[in-house]
């Protein structure tokens, strides 16, 4: 379904990925890992054309992005949750997740309740405000949003970044059974290892800008250095 060959990013003269190669097939989940700083934002900005300037093929269902605008892309069920998570204060938790069905651009919208049932921290939120919430409430409901215009695509950058151990837990079981369910890839990116493999069954590491590793899980953990050289903080 997606398909990344050789991309480069920039923020102005400065070159932040250099030759990334990145694949997921349809319904499949893979996630990027790296430190603070290792381009896991650019990347998934690139892949929506939502920042950086980019160079190289980035396809999805064979067919080349290019220019492509954002909302083009959108249309073809690509959906990004960046790291703000740009909540509606001022509509309720059902509201900002009935406003991101208009996105759904002829593919089949979820019924919004349908989201709150699969998002069970989200449902007893449901009359609140946006700005009512908390950071950890809005992540959650960032991530429930996404699912409200069908996408066929899920980019999440770091969803679990500040949240309670006992929310990560219930939120990865949480996006891999509504993935499964409405057949949704995954690109992950995350540094938290616990919660980017129970999501995921793939990952790549990513290292100031580089892919430095692609594989499974299990090579992951043969390889014990990885996690040292380019994980640990
Ligand atoms: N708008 C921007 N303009 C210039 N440089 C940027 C911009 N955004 C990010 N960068 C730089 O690009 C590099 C990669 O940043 P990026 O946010 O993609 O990393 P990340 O892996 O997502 O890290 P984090 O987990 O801290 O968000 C960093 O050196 C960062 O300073």
């Amino acid at each position: 379904m997606l398909e990344v060959a050789h991309l480069d990013a920039f923020y102005g003269d400065g070159q932040i990925l250099h030759a990334i190669a990145l694949d997921a097939a349809e319904g499949e989940r893979v996630a990027v890992l790296g430190r603070n700083g290792a381009g896991k934002s650019t990347l998934l900005k690139s892949l929506m054309n939502a920042g950086p300037r980019v160079a190289g093929a980035i396809r999805f269902d064979g067919r080349l992005l290019a220019e492509m605008p954002s909302y083009r892309r959108a249309q073809l069920g690509l959906a990004l949750v960046p790291e703000d998570r740009r909540i509606y204060s001022h509509l309720t938790v059902l509201e900002n997740i009935a406003i991101a069905r208009y996105g759904a651009a002829g593919r089949k919208a979820m019924e919004p309740r349908q989201i709150l049932e699969r998002f069970s921290m989200l449902k007893p939120l449901e009359e609140r405000y946006g700005g009512q919430l908390s950071g950890g409430q809005q992540q959650l409901l960032a991530v429930g949003r996404a699912f409200a215009a069908g996408p066929r695509l899920l980019l999440l950058d770091e969803p679990t970044e500040g949240l309670a151990p006992v929310i990560v837990e219930q939120m990865a079981r949480e996006i891999a059974a509504i993935c499964d369910e409405e057949k949704v890839g995954l690109v992950l990116c995350e540094q938290n290892i616990w919660f980017a493999r129970a999501c995921t069954s793939r990952l790549y590491l990513i290292d100031t800008g580089r892919i430095v590793f692609s594989g499974g899980w299990d090579e992951f953990d043969r390889n014990a250095d990885l996690k040292q050289r380019y994980l640990a903080v």
